[in-house]
């Protein structure tokens, strides 16, 4: 970094400076950021995005992309004096982890030139320059301000990860771009092109590691590709010498060698997802607990999407003298963030993979499967280590398992359910179909997704959106819960409807349920149970939870274990029903109104009925279950209430597919009024 661009900030930091006294110089940090490799490269990237409007950067991990850059464009006046950068991130913590980074670089205090933006938290100010915002987020900013007018400068970080979002994003900056920096021309965003007069040109900035760049500068009409050389440390890379069958086991082993014989540092553990972490957590504290006190300690932290931000938080807290910090995450820890003291990784080389189960004929669901990492994944995954000194990077899988890895990851937009993105897409009057995309998405999906919509009754047989699909827009929740809620406002029952969408919202789920005490569970939960089944079982447990309001902390924890609940499912759902109860009072649905005490639940089963509508299935005379509106033959889960009932009709929330394929979260309603759903499916939707 050249003196020049401490001693000469714009002068709109400056003023905002003025407002950070909380702000420390930290001499260090200063050190760290000029020894960074992208320091030698920072005049020609200045100058590439002085002169063009589409740079993309590539560059190894830990070379100083995602931090730097956004302060050499503010640094170097390319935003203009007072216009915005927005860097997007595919996760929330690591947008919040670099927002404090940056700020902490900038020496201003985190929330006024620089902050972040995530679902459900917001630190910027009037002074905000630099925003690190989530790729949701920044979608629905689209919502309301679709030039994106208070940006000057948008940089898409971790574009190789390819999220559905980030593809839309992309897309979208295209056409942003034709409307902002070329309102005249006659293929300008066409009739709309005038609309970008009057506002400054955009410019997009593409940044990764490991990413097809050349894919990327293709769809930008061939854009400049810099490439950033070098990372900060080096990072040795050990494969295992035959295939580790168990790899829990293999990385559990893995750590204790780390531990008696490696060099000091902490350790961050890849698994793929939060039961491998819970039980190898569990397994780790206990050896540790064994451990005699003059041995190196170790603290166990877990990193997973479902967890408190508070808790993913005391992972970046420094580590206590003597001891040894193991870090246990999915891949939420593999991308842009820097976890300070990490010197060792061991990668299980799998991952949890959102895919959509195309049905035979036509239906189809989402579901998680395990799978094997790609090579640009195991890549990133390395690049956790080395951030502050020499790194080490134990891969559980023999080097030909890496060679045989897919070189990226298939772009989600290629393997996911498709509602939620098209419905959003829609409120901005664009088509999916109609958007020029990185890659196409399989037509049968968008077909299904088109046929959910329209059932939904949030688009018209032409495609047009209703005006109830756009209020189910205005939920940050997944259309067909969005409607639920909407539903419930026919049924006077709001208050119920989203204290069960609340609960199904939250990223853990609310039962417990352990193969060898079902019997055990059944008697503890007995009280809440509802012969209904599923949904308003949870509202009993709600009830409850909620009569324990004026309890300690820990006497809810205590009430939770005794019925075998997941208290942090709980306590997210009431933080979500909060801002749920907002967004109800924005689209004058009276949250408020309730069925009371009573139990019949009739209205909120239909409520969810409406909702669920895709997710009926009807009994059959051999006993299984049929979709009602697809083909696929599905058994109720074991861990639900009705799992032996032979209820005649049954709506569900979800279908995962183990060894067959299961239906969770589950309730009975009368085959009737099934029929009659589905009959009026097809009518007009309500406006
Ligand atoms: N919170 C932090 N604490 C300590 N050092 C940090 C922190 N954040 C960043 N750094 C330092 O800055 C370096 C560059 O980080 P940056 O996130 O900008 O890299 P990058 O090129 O974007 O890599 P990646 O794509 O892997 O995130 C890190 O390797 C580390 O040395």
């Amino acid at each position: 970094m050249s003196k020049d661009a401490h001693s000469k900030p714009s002068g709109d930091m400056k003023r905002s400076n003025k407002h950070s006294k909380a702000a420390v110089h930290n001499p260090e940090i200063q050190r760290q950021r000029r020894a960074l490799p992208i320091t030698s490269g920072r005049d020609a990237i200045i100058e590439h995005i002085r002169n063009e409007d589409v740079v993309v950067i590539l560059g190894e991990t830990g070379s100083g992309k995602t931090t730097q850059v956004p302060q050499y464009i503010l640094e170097g006046g390319l935003a203009g004096d007072a216009g915005m950068i927005a860097i997007t991130q595919p996760r929330r913590v690591a947008a919040t982890s670099l927002a404090d980074r940056v700020a902490n670089e900038q020496e201003v205090r985190l929330g006024t030139q620089v902050g972040y933006s995530v679902r459900f938290d917001e630190k910027t100010s009037r002074s905000t320059r630099i925003k690190f915002v989530t790729d949701g987020m920044i979608m629905r900013e689209l919502m309301s301000d679709p030039l994106l007018s208070k940006y000057n400068v948008v940089i898409v970080d971790e574009a190789h990860e390819r999220t559905i979002r980030t593809d839309i994003f992309i897309a979208s900056l295209k056409t942003i771009q034709k409307q902002r920096n070329h309102p005249t021309d006659e293929d300008g965003g066409g009739k709309s092109a005038t609309k970008g007069a009057g506002i400054p040109p955009l410019k997009v900035i593409i940044m990764s590691a490991t990413m097809d760049a050349e894919k990327f500068s293709k769809f930008f009409d061939k854009a400049s590709i810099v490439y950033v050389k070098g990372r900060t440390h080096p990072v040795e890379i050990f494969h295992t010498s035959q295939h580790q069958a168990d790899y829990v086991e293999a990385a559990l082993k893995t750590f204790y060698q780390i531990h008696t014989d490696r060099p000091d540092g902490d350790v961050l553990i890849f698994l793929p997802g939060q039961e491998d972490i819970e039980s190898l957590a569990d397994t780790i504290r206990s050896f540790a607990k064994r451990l005699p006190h003059t041995a190196k300690q170790v603290l166990v932290c877990t990193m997973f999407a479902s967890q408190p931000a508070a808790q993913i938080e005391k992972v970046f807290k420094t580590t206590p003298a003597n001891t040894r910090k193991c870090i246990l995450a999915t891949n939420i820890a593999e991308t842009s963030i820097t976890i300070p003291g990490v010197v060792h990784v061991i990668d299980t080389g799998k991952h949890k993979q959102k895919r959509f189960l195309a049905g035979d004929t036509g239906g189809g669901f989402d579901t998680l499967l395990t799978r094997d990492i790609s090579q640009s994944s195991a890549m990133q995954r390395t690049g956790r280590a080395g951030r502050e000194s020499k790194g080490y990077c134990y891969r559980l899988y023999t080097e030909a398992a890496f060679k045989d890895m897919a070189r990226s990851l298939e772009p989600e937009i290629a393997r996911v359910g498709l509602a939620s993105p098209m419905l959003d897409l829609l409120c901005l009057d664009i088509e999916l179909e109609k958007l020029e995309l990185l890659d196409r998405p399989d037509e049968s999906n968008v077909v299904f997704a088109l046929k959910a919509l329209l059932f939904l009754g949030a688009i018209d047989a032409q495609k047009r959106i209703t005006p109830l699909g756009r209020k189910m827009a205005s939920f940050p929740l997944e259309p067909s819960h969005a409607r639920a809620i909407l539903a419930s406002k026919d049924h006077a029952c709001t208050r119920e409807v989203l204290d069960i969408i609340s609960v199904l919202s939250a990223s853990s789920k609310l039962f417990m349920d352990i193969t060898e005490k079902r019997d055990e569970i059944a008697e503890a939960r007995a009280k809440f149970k509802h012969s209904s089944g599923d949904h308003l079982t949870i509202l009993n447990v709600v009830r409850s939870y909620e009569q324990l309001a004026s309890e300690t902390d820990s006497a809810k924890k205590k009430w939770c274990r005794k019925h075998f609940l997941n208290e942090k499912s709980l306590a997210e759902a009431m933080a979500i029903r909060e801002q749920l109860r907002q967004v109800c009072t924005r689209c004058e649905v009276y949250w408020k109104v309730s069925i009371g005490e009573t139990v019949d639940g009739d209205p909120v089963l239909r409520s969810l009925a409406a909702a669920l509508i895709l997710n009926a299935a009807i009994l059959q005379p051999d006993g299984t279950y049929k979709q009602a509106m697809g083909h696929a033959k599905v058994k109720i889960h074991p861990g639900s209430l009705l799992t032996d009932k032979k209820a005649p009709a049954i709506i569900y929330d979800e279908l995962v597919y183990t060894t067959q394929i299961y239906a969770r979260g589950v309730s009975s309603i009368p085959k009737s009024d099934l029929m009659q759903m589905l009959a009026g499916a097809l009518k007009p939707a309500p406006q």
